[in-house]
């Protein structure tokens, strides 16, 4: 076995590599790489080959495959598979071919007539089971994520009735002072007694420092579970399912937070002693008898009864505080990101207006419910009080008229008891603030998991490792959320290898179309497939990867302009990005700045001009190298020049045999399309060779022609 660093890599490239090959697999955590490194370098490092299988092992477990089987050959029914060659590394082998085998590595994609010999396989299909690891529902996500660390829980109940056992002592031991000491003034007894009550107040502290590092322990774990899981659905959002409003979308994944803090509370930990009232009761029902324990007893019931009596407008104005705090979020995203505009129409007053108004309800539903938790602070704080007053009194009466029953020691350990039995109910005001908080963001987060996600209710979406790009629309309809239909399509066939071009008014339906061609959106109506299969049977991760979308608003993240250009992109070397840059003449930019492929980039794209993000965004499609070609005005912002290097760009990236379909305004880049589909909301209006349908065009209003107009080439496959 080598020691090169690079076995290594091939290894690090397979663990960032297979969550995405069969995408029901969860990502790998940050922890389980650092483990998954860990197992490689001893196994590296002590030249044991079953250690470097074990390493793998735990890998293909992390990722979800159950007992992973290593065989000596790769077996064409059970792919995909990862290959493990103890010298070469890790790699994936996705197909057979009539000739050999498609396999994928850290250098990219391959075809080898034979897998490497001392390779041994095992195969990751089974680890796609739909719904092992996704949970359909917020409640199942909560519930599954609390079963996941219910052993902490175990855990910390059992630190509980140590610590309200160990709390007993101190009531027991304030009655034998009084009753036994102080009478007999048998001062041996006092020091047993107070060395015995110490070291129990030292184990219930040392009790209460345990559970307390349990919870923190079971909370951290619920913690990245959950934030996981639920960024996790919201990536999974088919996009026609997305909230029109940004802020309101934040704002219910945000208030994941109010469940964090309910979930994390102090008071939540002290509930879990609420059960050990009972406990106390019934010491003080065995040393008081029946009427002084009816005391706390009643108190309890009133404290519940006032506490849930606040329960009900408490979670009303918490829903609708949260609701204006979304729409605050909202405003405050639009009108950042429209600063410029906003400024420019000198609208500013519109947006502070609408802030204040936002800000009024928000701040109003605040106070209604803090002043709702005081409330029933006081009352708590009365009852506890009262309580304490009332049993001395109650016990000192029995104490009075029944003979040789309770003592002043007994009434003493019973107000202690007492105070106890009520204090959880002086938790309750707070607690209950919180879980109002902690109500409504469930149901936010909930809305979010009843949205549709990608691949809706299929059960098993299929695999594609390669496109061939043959597109069909039959009776095709579609509206945006709630709104009327903007396209629809009665019939239209895209053959593998065609180049169309897609022309219409604005408003027509053409970016609409192509983002249908995506599968990201569905259909309202009638079919839309790909090679013959529905496009949402294609598994979405596989769709992306092999299918290039260029929209119209590109969009830039914040880092550097090599973060932006590898995005999403796994194994793909600085040469390949250099030349990519060549080729869009992205290059000269790269070479103008001090920094390079560094280039910072703010959120947004902010600090690149709108020609210069496109040209980001189409080399980064180049990059990607996809089988079909969906482009939306991918010049529109750029000048003559910029435009003729993209064009050529594309034209030398685009193997013969794919598809393209590029939505257009511009007639310079219709030299790149042998097809030309003009497009109404009501349909195709005309559909033929380019050609022929710009003449059409041109006899009904003059069209400039594209300034160099070859002939279509052999590899642009027939037109229609
Ligand atoms: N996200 C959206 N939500 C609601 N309606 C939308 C959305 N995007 C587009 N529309 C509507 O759908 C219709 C078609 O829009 P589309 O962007 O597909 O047109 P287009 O032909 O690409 O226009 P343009 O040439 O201006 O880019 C328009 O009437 C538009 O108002």
């Amino acid at each position: 076995m080598s020691e090169t660093p690079s076995l290594i890599a091939t290894f690090h490239w397979l663990g960032r590599r297979l969550p995405q090959v069969t995408d029901a697999l969860q990502p790998l955590s940050l922890h389980a790489m650092a483990q998954f490194d860990g197992r490689l370098r001893t196994a590296i490092d002590g030249r044991s080959e079953d250690k470097l299988f074990a390493a793998v092992d735990y890998l293909l477990i992390t990722l979800g495959v159950k007992s992973p089987q290593w065989r000596d050959e790769a077996l064409a029914a059970v792919l995909p598979a990862i290959g493990v060659h103890p010298d070469l590394g890790g790699y994936i082998v996705h197909q057979q071919t009539t000739t050999g085998w498609m396999i994928e590595d850290a250098g990219g994609s391959r075809h080898l007539s034979q897998l490497p010999p001392g390779s041994r396989f095992a195969s990751v299909a089974d680890a796609s089971e739909p719904g092992e690891t996704l949970y359909r529902t917020a409640a199942q996500l909560f519930k599954g994520v609390l079963k996941e660390n219910r052993r902490f829980f175990v855990l910390a109940a059992i630190a509980s009735v140590i610590i309200n056992v160990l709390a007993l002592m101190t009531s027991l031991y304030t009655m034998q002072v009084y009753d036994r000491v102080i009478p007999s003034q048998g001062l041996s007894t006092l020091y047993a007694l107070t060395a015995g009550v110490a070291i129990s107040l030292v184990l219930e502290l040392v009790g209460k420092f345990a559970r307390a590092a349990i919870l923190d322990y079971a909370i951290r774990n619920m913690d990245e579970s959950l934030s996981h899981g639920i960024f996790q659905r919201l990536l999974r959002i088919r996009m026609d399912q997305l909230p029109s409003s940004v802020g309101t979308l934040s704002g219910q994944l945000r208030s994941y937070e109010m469940i964090r803090s309910f979930a994390s509370s102090v008071s939540l930990y002290l509930l879990v002693d609420a059960p050990f009232a009972l406990l106390f009761l019934v010491v003080i029902l065995m040393l008081a008898g029946p009427i002084v324990t009816s005391v706390p007893v009643a108190f309890l019931v009133l404290a519940l009864i006032i506490g849930f009596g606040h329960r009900q407008a408490m979670e009303r104005h918490a829903k609708s505080g949260m609701r204006a705090s979304h729409r605050k979020l909202g405003l405050l995203v639009e009108t950042v990101e429209g600063a410029e505009v906003i400024k420019a129409s000198g609208a500013g007053w519109r947006f502070l207006n609408r802030w204040n108004e936002l800000s009024r309800v928000n701040i109003e539903e605040d106070m209604k419910l803090r002043h709702l938790g005081e409330s029933a602070g006081y009352y708590a704080g009365f009852m506890q009080q009262s309580a304490y007053v009332l049993l001395v009194a109650v016990g000192a009466y029995v104490a009075s008229t029944s003979q040789g029953g309770l003592t002043s020691g007994g009434i003493i350990a019973c107000s202690i008891l007492s105070g106890r039995v009520l204090q959880p109910v002086g938790m309750l005001p707070g607690l209950m603030v919180q879980w109002a908080n902690a109500r409504s963001a469930m149901t936010s987060i909930a809305h979010l998991f009843k949205l549709k996600q990608d691949n809706h209710e299929v059960g098993r979406p299929m695999s594609v490792h390669r496109l061939e790009g043959a597109f069909e629309m039959r009776d095709l309809e579609f509206a945006y959320r709630d709104q009327d239909v903007v396209l629809k399509i009665e019939s239209l066939a895209i053959q593998p290898g065609e180049r169309v071009g897609i022309l219409g008014t604005v408003g027509s339906g053409k970016s609409t179309l192509l983002k249908l061609m995506t599968g990201m959106y569905t259909p309202a109506k009638g079919s839309i497939s790909v090679d013959g299969i529905d496009l949402q049977q294609i598994s979405r991760v596989h769709l992306s990867e092999r299918l290039g979308y260029l929209p119209q608003d590109t969009r830039l993240f914040a880092g550097t302009l090599r973060d932006n250009l590898l995005l999403g992109a796994i194994g793909t070397t600085d040469q390949q990005v250099v030349a990519a840059c060549e080729l869009t003449g992205l290059a000269s930019i790269v070479k103008g700045h001090r920094k390079g492929f560094d280039l910072p980039i703010a959120e947004g794209g902010a600090g690149l001009s709108g020609g210069q993000r496109q040209l980001v965004a189409l080399t980064r499609m180049i990059l990607t190298t996809p089988d079909v070609w969906l482009l939306d005005e991918p010049t529109a912002s750029m000048d003559d020049n910029s435009e003729a290097r993209a064009i050529e760009a594309l034209r030398a990236s685009m193997v013969a045999g794919q598809t393209m379909v590029l939505v257009t305004h511009k007639p310079a880049l219709l030299q790149l399309v042998d097809r030309v589909i003009i497009l109404t909301p009501n349909g195709v209006a005309v559909d033929g060779p380019r050609t022929q349908v710009l003449n059409q065009i041109t006899r009904v209003r003059p069209i400039r022609e594209p300034a160099s107009m070859p002939a279509p080439r052999a590899e642009m496959g027939g037109v229609a």
